[in-house]
């Protein structure tokens, strides 16, 4: 297995251009797929997730062209018309992929098989499939029911009144409401449970916008999205940076900066995880905001008590941040970490122990007390990118550490330790 070895790093300032939005790329890459005509696709990130979905678009007869780097493409629209692939579409370990695909092709007129990565099949996708299955969709489980693999039959769906349970997962709601204009009728969508991760509906429901549909959202209980709209291309979009990644960068300042620009998020961006960088006010750095770009620089950092539900991913970051924190930091509301890449309560807990952090692990919360000092550790990464790049922090922090598996930052951020070589001193 390959290994890091990240030298403490004596501190950090300079610029930084974030990478594409995983969460935009994805969803855009589809909705091009899914209007007629040509959508140029700019700021397009290039990493396993988006690679997995251009795979699966090319196996469905969608012809994408993309420049040498792979940050714009050229998506022709098929209208929803796509080819019969050959092979079951392999989909890694990519959430954005695999759940909006299950509904889109719930609704074709082709048959397929969706598989990915071991870890794809222990996360859950049965609210999905009971919602789009009410409606009439034809999906069948490969190996456990409630998991992928699975099997669908596409079929015309008319839409109609469903409850969808919101609880596990948002990206379940997200691909129902991407693939309701594709239904002969109305589609009123109820909420069961309390809806997690609600913002990353409103990149669903902007990104709709972007391209012609209006979805009606009532207080997140229920979602209305009336027949007769279809995607529409807006000809040229750009992809904005990548939130969850800036929240590294914040971080990083936040511990020891030196002054850090971070270019491609701000007050404009349409992601949820922005607000990583309030909490990270309240913890003590002190960030100055643009429209596009953040400036944060090193504060007196001390353990606030949050309810990060609204911020799954970015949260993770400030789990690290702990280390350098006064007190305790508790993260709260974050069952679903138990359902991503892997069980990142418990892993985030067992790999914070290992540098001496004191550590409490809830059902759905995590509680941090930083060590005196924080020791030498090998930091297993269990296939999570983001763990990869949270213990960097430790480095940031003037510790050396070792990370297991660097590569698994390619889910999302091939180039992070790049990035963070350039901005370390
Ligand atoms: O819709 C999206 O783009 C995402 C939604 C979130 O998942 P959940 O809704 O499962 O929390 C987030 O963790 C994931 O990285 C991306
Ligand atoms: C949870 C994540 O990914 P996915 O889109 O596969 O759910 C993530 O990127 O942290």
């Amino acid at each position: 297995m390959e290994q890091l070895f990240l030298k403490a790093i004596k501190g950090v300032s300079g610029c930084v251009t974030l990478p594409g939005s995983k969460s935009l790329s994805n969803r855009i890459l589809l909705l091009a797929a899914l209007c007629e005509g040509e959508t140029q696709v700019d700021n397009l990130l290039d990493s396993d997730d988006i690679r997995r979905m251009l795979e699966a678009l090319a196996a469905l007869g969608v012809d994408v062209k993309l420049n040498p780097d792979r940050t714009t493409a050229w998506v022709q629209g098929t209208g929803g018309r796509f080819t019969q692939p050959t092979e079951p579409l392999f989909l890694g370990n990519a959430g954005t992929a695999f759940r909006p695909l299950t509904a889109v092709l719930a609704v074709s007129a082709i048959n397929t098989e969706l598989t990915g990565e071991p870890r794809m099949n222990e996360r859950p996708i049965g609210h999905l499939v009971d919602a789009l299955m009410h409606l009439g969709a034809d999906i069948k489980y490969l190996a456990e029911t409630d998991y992928p693999p699975l099997k669908i039959t596409g079929l015309p769906i008319k839409g109609g009144e469903v409850v969808i349970d919101g609880s596990i997962s948002s990206q379940f709601l997200t691909a129902l409401l991407m693939a309701a204009p594709l239904f002969s009728e109305d589609t009123h969508i109820k909420i069961k449970g309390e809806l997690v991760s609600k913002p990353y509906i409103d990149i669903t429901i902007n990104i709709m916008k972007r391209f012609g549909v209006e979805v009606i959202n009532s207080d997140y209980q229920s979602f209305y999205v009336q027949s007769g709209q279809s995607y529409q291309s807006p000809k040229q979009i750009m992809v904005e940076g990548d939130a969850s990644s800036a929240s590294y960068f914040v971080a990083a300042a936040a511990i020891n900066g030196g002054e850090i620009e971070i270019n491609g998020v701000g007050t404009n961006s349409v992601q949820g995880d922005i607000d990583f960088a309030k909490v990270m006010e309240a913890v003590g750095a002190k960030v100055t905001w643009y429209p596009d770009k953040l400036v944060v620089e090193k504060g007196s950092l001390k353990g606030v008590d949050i309810d990060a539900n609204a911020i799954p991913d970015a949260a993770m970051t400030l789990a690290t941040v702990a280390l350098f924190a006064k007190g305790k930091t508790a993260i709260r509301n974050i069952y679903n970490w138990r359902v991503k890449e892997t069980d990142r309560l418990a892993a985030m807990a067992t790999e914070l122990r290992k540098v001496g952090a004191e550590v409490i692990e809830g059902h759905d919360y995590i509680e941090i007390t930083p060590p005196d000092t924080i020791k030498l550790a090998e930091i297993d990464t269990y296939n999570d990118h983001r763990i990869a790049m949270c213990f960097s922090m430790v480095a940031v922090g003037g510790y050396d550490i070792i990370i297991n598996d660097p590569k698994c930052t390619h889910k999302t951020f091939p180039t992070y330790f790049d990035t963070l070589e350039t901005i370390s001193n």
